[in-house]
């Protein structure tokens, strides 16, 4: 968005160039919008506002930009067109009425750099049922079955003006080599980010181990940058040592607020949230261990990420390695 040498695969070094070596990501977009009066219950969780309040995205989205994010994510996360169709719709080209031109507003002014992400949840979350946060997908889900699920909506998100894709809270290793065999065999015209979730510190939700499936991203030209989402703020260091061990691409993290999802209920269990003090006392710590994009994730409001800006535009210390 205006900076860039125009070569899809520099777009995060030329982002941490303009925003001088560390970059903000929004905050969660699925419980801000319940922050804000949506009811998320619902097959297409997030996704769901996209039919019926795109107004209160739009809020969130500038509430985030306000906070001072320079990457915000699109609600596309639960957005399949699987999910889509079996809500009555077809695949007929159409646009929403609402859109959200940020030069309208006065972000333009501070001269804030700003890329948008095209969220892309897994088939785990299109299951609504929580399976992101266990990535087991039983025998009969093989790598081919994954591909042929994202395929159309990879390409569909790829052509709508976004910057890059975001494939997030991915649970497995098998899900991470279905993302880049579908990069490696389309001719997408925009890069993308590769995020994991953990619920240990050393694997993925799956009991993959993390550095088998950030090498796996890091095999990609297209991944320009590697990291974790939706994790528990006590896990965020010692993931980023190991996902260094494996990439030399910019690390993103944004974690979660620590509470627990209940996949029945559809509600988090609110006992061990870290508070945002706590949260942005972490920041200096996973900056310095070799971060260079961070925001949060579940739970986390713009409040936080007006926190981490201010934090990391305090902070002086550079990460190990990023800019080439
Ligand atoms: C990251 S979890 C909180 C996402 C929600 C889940 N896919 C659901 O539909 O309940
Ligand atoms: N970008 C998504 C991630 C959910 S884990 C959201 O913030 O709702
Ligand atoms: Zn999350």
């Amino acid at each position: 968005m205006g900076f860039g040498t125009g070569d899809p695969t520099s777009l995060m070094q030329e982002l941490l160039r303009v925003t001088g070596g560390s970059a903000v990501i929004d905050g969660g977009l699925a419980t801000e919008l319940e922050a804000n009066g949506a009811n998320l219950n619902d097959p297409l969780w997030s996704a769901r506002c996209l039919i019926d309040s795109p107004h209160l995205i739009r809020k969130v989205h500038l509430d985030y930009l306000e906070a001072g994010a320079n990457i915000i994510i699109s609600a596309s996360y639960q957005a399949t067109i699987q999910g889509f169709k079996s809500r009555g719709f077809s695949m007929k080209k159409g646009y929403p009425k609402e859109s959200c031109d940020v030069n309208e507003n006065k972000l333009t002014s501070k001269q804030q750099p700003i890329l948008v992400a095209a969220s892309i949840g897994s088939y785990g979350a299109y299951l609504a049922d929580g399976s992101e946060y266990s990535g087991d997908y039983g025998k009969a889900v093989t790598k081919e079955t994954l591909k042929d699920f994202h395929r159309r909506r990879v390409e569909v998100l790829a052509e709508s003006g976004a910057d890059l894709i975001a494939f997030e809270t991915i649970p497995n290793k098998i899900e991470a080599q279905a993302y880049v065999e579908l990069l490696e065999e389309s001719n997408l015209k925009i890069p993308a980010w590769f995020s994991f979730n953990s619920k240990d510190g050393v694997c993925t939700v799956s009991g993959d181990p993390i550095t088998e499936c950030a090498a796996i991203a890091n095999s990609c030209d297209k991944v320009v940058a590697v990291g974790i989402n939706c994790t528990p703020p006590r896990f965020i260091h010692g993931l980023i040592l190991l996902i260094r061990k494996v990439t030399n691409k910019p690390i993103l993290i944004y974690p979660n607020s620590g509470e627990t999802y209940d996949a029945n209920t559809k509600e988090w269990v609110p006992t061990t949230g870290v508070s945002k003090e706590d949260f942005v006392s972490y920041i200096y710590k996973w900056h310095e261990a070799g971060a260079s994009l961070i925001g949060g994730c579940c739970r986390t409001t713009p409040k936080t990420i007006g926190a981490i800006s201010k934090a990391l535009s305090q902070d002086h210390g550079a990460p190990q390695t990023f800019i080439a």
